[in-house]
């Protein structure tokens, strides 16, 4: 079993519109809806992997980042832990950069079901506006 350490970023605007992208369709829960994110490596700190995966997939500069809480989940093939970060600061505009379906929902629409089973409690604070 692969232990994982995940660093997400849920990119918020001003309309309280969040920054999703789809996975794709050959990867670990093809075609789910997901924060984008992604591996923290050998020597990072969840910051600074939050920092490098947003630059790699959406473009986007973090400037700030809060820490809002992390998730355990084991799935068949992978455990994972996810280091949630709320980003409302950043330079540029995300963008799916490689290749991937974006689109922003209002935090309130968001649907559990769209999201890996590791994404259910805190897509579900969110529809709460708890954060
Ligand atoms: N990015 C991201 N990954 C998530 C979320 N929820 C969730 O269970 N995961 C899982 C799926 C993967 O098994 C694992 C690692 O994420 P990832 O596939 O984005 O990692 P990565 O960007 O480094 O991928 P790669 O370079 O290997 O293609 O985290 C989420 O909201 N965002
Ligand atoms: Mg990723």
């Amino acid at each position: 079993m692969k232990h994982l350490q995940v660093a997400v970023g849920i990119i918020r605007n001003d309309k309280k519109e969040i920054f999703l992208t789809q996975r794709a369709s050959t990867s670990h829960m093809a075609n789910k809806w997901e924060f984008p994110g992604g591996k923290i490596e050998a020597g990072e700190s969840a910051l600074e992997g939050l920092t490098r995966e947003l630059m790699e997939e959406t473009g986007i500069v973090v400037t700030e980042a809060l820490a809002v809480g992390t998730a355990n989940h084991t799935y068949q093939e992978v455990s994972v832990i996810l280091h949630f970060y709320l980003v409302e600061q950043w330079g540029g505009e995300p963008w799916g950069k490689e290749g991937q379906p974006q689109r922003w929902v209002p935090q309130t629409h968001l649907n559990a079901d769209e999201f890996p089973p590791a994404n259910i409690e805190m897509v579900e604070r969110l529809v709460r506006g708890e954060l």
